[in-house]
């Protein structure tokens, strides 16, 4: 069997705002070709790791490696190169087509005339045909659904060519089957252009079903592994108040307690 690459690990990482931590001692490892979901209760911590992750906002404590180099150690062009993020907040470029959109992922391997190469249209017709979205790139993204534009934001993420994707939330303004379709794109983008992606969800039981790790922020042990093994471990059950719903783990799922 191949030797699995390492892409992002962290060592004891705390993470939050000022000197108050939100979660401490995070430990874990992603390799090439892996999706991973972050998983937890609302204002847990969840963004701001990703934020973290990212370098959009300092670490208080611990070390982050990209392909086993400190992070803090790449210049901007070369994290550009690495590591791409895509973020819930509204996009202040809505008055760009599709395609334009698309082609500004290409930003770091232009040249400072901002020239884009044949390589370059290479590169975005893929992301468009990929993502389903050749037939509407001259539309502006302001006339887009929520669901166009998430494919669009994923798509501009690929046509940045990193090997790292980081995702926050997705799935939101989503219905079942767009959510279904969005986590199988990720799936497919990690197994076969072997890219590790990471990103937060409430949407557990989806993540169960289609991820290769989970990473639960508990605020406690805060386990990471794959779905089967923090079924097995009980990790689900303690995510929230029992009163309200329980995780059955025949189903992968979680009930509403009547
Ligand atoms: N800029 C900020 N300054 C200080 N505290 C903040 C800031 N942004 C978020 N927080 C706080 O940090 C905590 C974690 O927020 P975060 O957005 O990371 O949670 P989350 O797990 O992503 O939550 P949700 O599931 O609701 O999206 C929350 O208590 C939030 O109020």
């Amino acid at each position: 069997m191949a030797e699995k690459k390492n892409s992002i690990s962290v060592e004891g990482l705390s993470i939050g705002f000022g000197s108050q931590p939100l979660v401490n001692r995070l430990r874990f490892q992603l390799n090439a070709g892996e999706l991973c979901a972050i998983v937890g209760a609302n204002g847990i911590g969840k963004s701001t790791l990703l934020r973290t992750l990212a370098k959009l906002q300092p670490k208080l404590a611990g070390e982050i490696y990209l392909h086993e180099k400190k992070m803090h150690s790449l210049t901007p062009n070369d994290l550009a190169k690495t590591l791409s993020v895509v973020l819930t907040e509204p996009i202040a470029s809505k008055n760009l087509t599709v395609q334009e959109l698309i082609a500004l992922g290409r930003q770091p391997y232009t040249n400072w005339l901002g020239n884009i190469s044949r390589n370059d249209k290479d590169v975005i017709l893929q992301s468009l045909h990929t993502f389903e979205l050749h037939d509407i790139r001259h539309k502006k993204c302001h006339e887009l659904s929520d669901g166009q534009l998430q494919r669009v934001l994923i798509a501009r993420a690929m046509a940045q060519d990193t090997s790292i994707i980081l995702l926050d939330e997705p799935t939101t303004h989503l219905d079942l089957h767009h959510k279904v379709y969005i986590l199988k794109l990720l799936q497919q983008l990690a197994h076969e252009y072997q890219k590790t992606i990471l990103f937060t969800t409430h949407e557990i039981g989806l993540a169960i079903q289609l991820c290769d790790k989970m990473l639960v922020l508990d605020g406690k042990e805060n386990p990471f592994n794959d779905p089967c093994q923090l079924i097995e471990e009980g990790h689900f059950e303690r995510l929230f108040p029992k009163e309200m719903v329980q995780f059955d783990p025949k189903t992968g799922g979680f009930k509403i307690n009547k």
